[in-house]
């Protein structure tokens, strides 16, 4: 983020995109779609997130050219998210870990995004190969979509929210006393989207003090702005990782148009006030 920006580019080959792009929908469409994206803006945006779900819509070949962009990805140097939300009990969770993070996996990735549901505890493995690889994680706390709040924003018995304690676990992993000379980012992330509004406020969140590089959806098609990200993360907003998928592959499948798109984004959301 620091030399290339704050921009994520989201690889969502939806079945609609596909046919704007003029690419059929199968595993030839999904392979030209998730390479035109890397040699479009690979060199130019600090992030990659393909949208898992619609590699395995097509089965074990759409799960092969995950695999092939993956490995595309840390050939241009950008870093790639898994976005495949993963979360089970612990000795189920290991076997995710290490499928997403352990080097030499086929389907190894720089980080994967994980659900709680099950407890923030339960995503141990992960945290622990996670750190132990260099890789990292990005925990949903506050999602973009509008049902989210009525599991996040509720409290328990100390009426701290769902969301907060989840923010407040991140911390905790991030803050690792015997490192020494810390960075500025932990390796345990945030998924917070950019469409929560007054939420952080509301639930008293303060994630600055996380540590954690924050994953922001829910810019470009989900009406989200860079302005709106700037007001909603204020002291955060430099640990922001804003991420944008339709509202950048639309300009597809010119390779020019796409890195305009890109740039575009990146430089509304360096200039947001
Ligand atoms: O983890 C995510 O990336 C994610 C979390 C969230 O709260 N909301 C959200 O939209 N996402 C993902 O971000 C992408 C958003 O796509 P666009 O709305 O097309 O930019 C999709 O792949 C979503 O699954």
């Amino acid at each position: 983020m620091d030399r290339r920006g704050q921009l994520c580019v989201g690889i969502d080959p939806h079945p609609g995109l596909l046919a704007e792009w003029g690419l059929n929908d199968d595993a030839a469409g999904l392979e030209r779609f998730s390479r035109t994206v890397v040699e479009a803006v690979g060199e130019q945006v600090a992030a990659l997130k393909p949208q898992v779900a619609l590699y395995e819509r097509h089965g074990s070949t759409g799960i092969a050219v995950l695999e092939r962009l993956l490995a595309e990805c840390a050939d241009a140097g950008v870093l790639s998210i898994a976005d495949a939300k993963r979360g089970d009990i612990g000795s189920t969770m290991a076997a995710y870990a290490d499928a997403w993070l352990r080097d030499g996996s086929p389907l190894a990735a720089d980080a994967v995004t994980l659900s709680p549901y099950l407890g923030f505890e339960s995503l141990r493995p992960a945290l622990d190969l996670a750190a132990e690889t260099g890789r990292g994680v990005f925990v949903l706390a506050l999602t973009s979509n509008p049902e989210g709040a009525s599991v996040q924003h509720t409290g328990g018995p100390d009426s701290r929210s769902v969301a907060a304690r989840i923010v407040d676990a991140a911390a905790a992993e991030n803050v690792r006393p015997e490192a020494g000379a810390e960075p500025d980012l932990g390796s345990v992330g945030l998924v917070v989207g950019a469409t929560v509004g007054t939420a952080l406020a509301d639930l008293d969140i303060d994630l600055a003090a996380s540590r954690a590089p924050l994953l922001a959806p829910g810019l470009g098609a989900q009406g989200a702005t860079a302005a709106d990200l700037r007001r909603t993360f204020a002291a955060a907003y430099p640990n922001v990782l804003a991420t944008s998928s339709r509202g950048i592959l639309r300009a597809g499948p010119d390779l020019r148009s796409l890195r305009e798109a890109a740039l575009r984004t990146g430089a509304e959301l360096a200039s947001a006030r």
